[in-house]
């Protein structure tokens, strides 16, 4: 689907911070609008103490940037911009040259549903210092959300070991567009569906859900209720038995299941919504298989987490599907990832390319220079490393060492024959013509489950996890530090 179009009617060109427009006319002014640039976008923190992220938002990305152009009533906005002394922000020349702005950059990026780690480009953007500029806070906006609340449903997904997860969280999402782009990350990670209909839509997401307590208060009584939902609803039984007395509501459930049995029809189960879940959901299961339903399923909401979901298994709870909310679409306990956007490398007048780094007092804020690939090396299926290198120093080697970029006492030695490599950055745009098909949202889904399957259990654990390696190419490492110490003027 065409994000823009549908959700947006058109470009998003000033969906930016008013910073990057002023940059950008500095750099025109000063000459350097067009001096080639490269900048990546990486994070440095797994949310929630995960030990793994999952990149998704690329489809939207890809949307961002076909779409990039500055619009007549954009620029007659920024026009009309004015300096404390009345005279314009912006000189006309210059929003002429935005109106005749072209998207041309060559764009890299992992596949959405690929496991990422911090300091690893997920996207490498390689253009005209504006044009690399501008986009900026679009794609962080869009990458960091999305990246968030797949991999928060990748943690639902794995704590509810096998059982479907129902996605259930427009109502408290963090607005229109939050909760649709909610809807479709928490699907990438692993949902089965969603109670969202026009994620539903525009996405291609199955749809489900259940029905309310406002259903059954509007009639007499419970029983009444259920009966009149299967009259509409023959297929599709599952009774809320929470809204007066949970027992008391399995019990009619099992009534009009067995109504619905008779007409050749299958209730399909019942929701708890409040109370001990485990005491309730092994009350249900047991009512529910001594009356001869052992088909039918326990689904369990209210507030549900990973670290919920994981302590009712621990209880064994006979739930067998979760419908996970709030805690899910708001990434409630990390409710942003902190992924950012660098510049790592210019080229210089005389048409060579300088690495730049921002030096700071903290290691992890010192970005990594350079035009970057990244290789993922497997033995026999599993993922044992991530480096990160520029082309050129990997070329002719047949191993090398890989230093972590914060801890440089870990390392780890790299026998390139030794290991199945992937690359993980894909050409997606080059000189601004995309180049790369957005896959469906069913086969990113897929990618993201065989990614997981390629990490260790101790990675994905919830708590504590174990740290996967992500390293530095060792002469990357070296360039890294020499520039730092030029920068920090200690080879004086
Ligand atoms: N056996 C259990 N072990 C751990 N957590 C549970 C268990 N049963 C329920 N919970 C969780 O405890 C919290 C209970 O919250 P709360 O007290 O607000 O709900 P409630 O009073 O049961 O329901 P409501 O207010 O919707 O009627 C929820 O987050 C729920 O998922
Ligand atoms: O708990 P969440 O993970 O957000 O899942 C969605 C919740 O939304 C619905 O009720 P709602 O919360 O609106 O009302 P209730 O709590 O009074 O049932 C549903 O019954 C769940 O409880
Ligand atoms: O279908 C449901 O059961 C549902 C939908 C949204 C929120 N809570 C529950
Ligand atoms: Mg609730």
């Amino acid at each position: 689907m065409k994000i823009t179009k549908d959700l947006y009617q058109g470009s998003l060109a000033l969906l930016t911070d008013f910073y990057q427009l002023t940059m950008a006319y500095a750099y025109w002014k000063s000459g350097k609008a067009e001096q080639e640039a490269v900048f990546n976008l990486f994070f440095r923190k797994h949310p929630f103490q995960s030990g793994f992220t999952i990149a998704a938002g690329l489809e939207y990305v890809v949307d961002f940037c076909n779409n990039f152009y500055f619009k007549d009533d954009d620029l007659s906005y920024l026009a009309d911009m004015k300096n404390a002394d009345g005279s314009p922000v912006f000189e006309t020349a210059f929003l002429d040259y935005l109106k005749s702005l072209k998207f041309t950059c060559d764009v890299d990026a992992v596949e959405e549903g690929t496991v990422v780690f911090p300091h690893t480009p997920l996207i490498r953007v390689n253009g005209p210092l504006i044009q690399c500029q501008l986009l900026e806070t679009a794609l962080l906006n869009i990458i960091n959300f999305q990246t968030l609340i797949a991999t928060k449903a990748a943690r639902v997904v794995l704590a509810a070991k096998g059982d479907s997860v129902l996605e259930f969280g427009l109502r408290r999402a963090q607005g229109i567009d939050g909760a649709l782009a909610a809807s479709r990350a928490s699907y990438i990670g692993g949902c089965a569906a969603t109670s969202n209909v026009m994620a539903g839509k525009l996405f291609g997401i199955p749809v489900s859900g259940t029905h309310a307590h406002s259903w059954i208060m509007s009639f007499d009584s419970e029983i009444e209720a259920f009966k009149a939902y299967a009259d509409a609803f023959p297929e599709k039984c599952v009774f809320l038995v929470d809204t007066y007395d949970t027992v008391a509501g399995i019990k009619n459930a099992i009534e009009v299941g067995k109504i619905l049995r008779e007409n050749g029809k299958e209730m399909l189960g019942v929701r708890i919504d409040s109370g001990d879940l485990a005491y309730f959901s092994n009350i249900a299961r047991e009512m529910l298989d001594e009356a001869g339903f052992p088909e039918a399923k326990v689904v369990a909401s209210n507030d549900l987490d990973e670290h919920i979901i994981t302590s009712l298994k621990i209880q064994e709870a006979s739930v067998s599907v979760w419908g996970v909310g709030t805690k899910l679409v708001t990434a409630y306990d990390q409710p942003a990832l902190g992924a950012v956007y660098k510049l790592a490398a210019i080229k210089n007048e005389r048409g060579v390319w300088e690495p730049k780094v921002k030096v700071s007092q903290q290691s992890i804020k010192i970005n990594i220079p350079g035009e970057h690939q990244v290789s993922r090396f497997l033995k026999n299926g599993r993922a044992v490393a991530d480096m990160i290198f520029l082309q050129e120093h990997k070329e002719d080697k047949t191993s090398t060492t890989i230093i972590d970029p914060i801890d440089p006492t870990k390392r780890k030695r790299i026998n390139f024959e030794d290991f199945e490599e992937i690359s993980l950055l894909k050409p997606i745009f080059k000189k601004g013509e995309q180049i790369y098909d957005c896959p469906k949202i069913e086969s990113i889904k897929l990618n993201a489950q065989e990614n997981l399957q390629h990490f260790d259990k101790t990675h994905k654990r919830l708590t504590n996890p174990h740290v996967y390696p992500v390293g530095l190419e060792e002469n990357l490492y070296q360039l890294r530090t020499d520039l730092v110490f030029k920068m920090k003027n200690y080879d004086k």
